[in-house]
């Protein structure tokens, strides 16, 4: 069943249920806010990826992108599910190895590794570092010499695409702060002194052009610019990479207005744009990997808050006011970014009103949800807020000293706490006395 564009069902109370069960339920059990995950459209998100490569005959590996959404459980669904897993701090590595993630399906990302990190990394044999500059180079050099190994690495290039043609392409253009610039000369830089290095085996490009993307031009393009560059590495070096990287980004519904393509057909344009160059060089396919967050996980979550006061303005607007707010979802604080929510008690009911949905943040930006239409609101209806999955508990924050909510995954009509809700003691925690 589809609720406004989102799949999920209503049981005969008319409450909304997630993975077969009642969120007015788990709301009543666990409290709120809630995040609940469906772990089923996880694992379906995951094999459609690895079974659209499988189904082209390609070798690849999909790395779940785990700053969309990093906890133990979910790590070791992404384990379960045969995904590699890209990292970007220490703890993100540390929660992998928590979870017991298999180390050489690990890859170490970021701008600004810090030494720890890449040791860390190093001594757990993790599979890849993507280097993303000079100091990078050093650093990991010289980490892997002394540790006595040798580290398999991507270069991750910016590929210069202008943003005012391809707006989305946003961590793809020159002036960013992400990885070697292809058009500056600082990429063939990069690999001319990556190969030199004795501990450092170099397995080829990895590129991110944005996130949220709805098409796979931008894919393309990326893709084109890549390969100008390894055709005159081919010529100069006679260089043919045996990996590229070609990131994440692939675009969720959050609204009805969003129209993201299924995860195949972006598996298909990356494909396609691989290969037409691949036998145009006359080169063997490299393998193709993929770093998919939010569409992993974006739509098998969702958000449950409990309502609470309620503001009419005549005339300008009605605010209803829930127990969470950009402490637990900073995306519509942070990018104007949009969301769709249900009343879960009242799914069946006609919308009558119009509301916008307020968090309980000492900020007047703190708004979730522009003028949503609902049926008539009370004091304590549940709001299932749709597709908070990714990017919502990974940049959770303790503003206003607001505890973390728990977190409770569902499968097979079964729920299970995965992450526990902080408590004040959790919140002061380390917190030293003065006096
Ligand atoms: C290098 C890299 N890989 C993967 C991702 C995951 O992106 P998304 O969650 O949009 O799939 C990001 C975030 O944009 C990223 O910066
Ligand atoms: N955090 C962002 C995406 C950033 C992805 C990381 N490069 C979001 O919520 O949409």
């Amino acid at each position: 069943m589809i609720i406004n564009h989102h799949p999920f069902t209503v049981n005969e109370s008319g409450h909304l249920e997630i993975g077969g069960l009642d969120t007015v339920m788990l709301a009543e059990k666990y409290g709120t806010p809630l995040y609940v995950y469906d772990v089923s459209m996880i694992r379906n998100n995951a094999r459609a990826f690895v079974q659209s490569f499988e189904a082209l005959n390609v070798t690849a590996k999909v790395a779940y992108a785990s700053k969309a959404f990093s906890s133990i459980a979910m790590l070791q669904v992404a384990k379960q599910e045969n995904l590699c897993l890209d990292v970007v701090s220490e703890g993100e590595l540390y929660t992998a190895l928590q979870a017991d993630f298999p180390t050489d399906r690990i890859h170490l990302h970021g701008n600004n590794k810090s030494p720890r990190e890449i040791s860390m990394a190093i001594k757990n044999d993790i599979g890849c570092i993507v280097v993303d500059n000079f100091y990078d180079i050093d650093l990991i050099s010289q980490i892997a010499k002394d540790s006595g190994k040798k580290v398999s690495v991507l270069m991750r290039v910016t590929p210069g695409v202008e943003s005012h043609t391809h707006e989305y392409i946003m961590t793809g253009n020159e002036d960013s702060k992400f990885g070697f610039d292809l058009q500056n000369g600082q990429a063939e830089e990069a690999f001319r002194l990556i190969e030199k290095q004795e501990h450092m085996h170099f397995m080829g490009l990895h590129c991110h052009i944005g996130s949220q993307i709805f098409e796979t031009e931008g894919f393309k393009v990326a893709t084109d610019l890549l390969f100008n560059e390894l055709i005159k590495w081919k010529i100069q070096y006679d260089y043919t990479p045996e990996v590229l990287n070609l990131g994440g980004g692939f675009g969720i519904r959050y609204t009805k207005e969003d129209e993201p393509l299924p995860h195949q057909t972006y598996v298909e344009g990356l494909v396609q744009a691989v290969k037409q160059h691949v036998q145009e060089m006359d080169i063997p396919m490299p393998e193709i990997w993929i770093e998919p967050g939010r569409s992993i996980v974006g739509n098998a979550g969702i958000t449950l808050y409990t309502v609470g006061a309620m503001k009419n303005i005549p005339g300008i607007r009605n605010y209803i006011s829930v127990d969470g707010g950009m402490t637990d979802n900073i995306r519509p604080a942070l990018y104007q970014a949009k969301y769709d929510a249900v009343v879960a008690n009242k799914v069946n009911q006609q919308a009558t009103d119009e509301v916008s949905v307020a968090g309980k943040c000492c900020e007047s930006g703190d708004m979730l949800i522009w003028d949503l239409p609902v049926p008539k609101v009370e004091y304590r209806d549940i709001l299932a807020v749709f597709s908070t999955g990714a990017y919502g508990y990974s940049m959770a924050s303790h503003y206003n000293r607001l505890p973390k909510p728990a977190i409770v995954f569902v499968e097979n009509g079964e729920d299970k706490l995965v992450v526990k809700r902080e408590t004040n003691e959790d919140i002061t925690k380390n917190d030293l006395s003065y006096v």
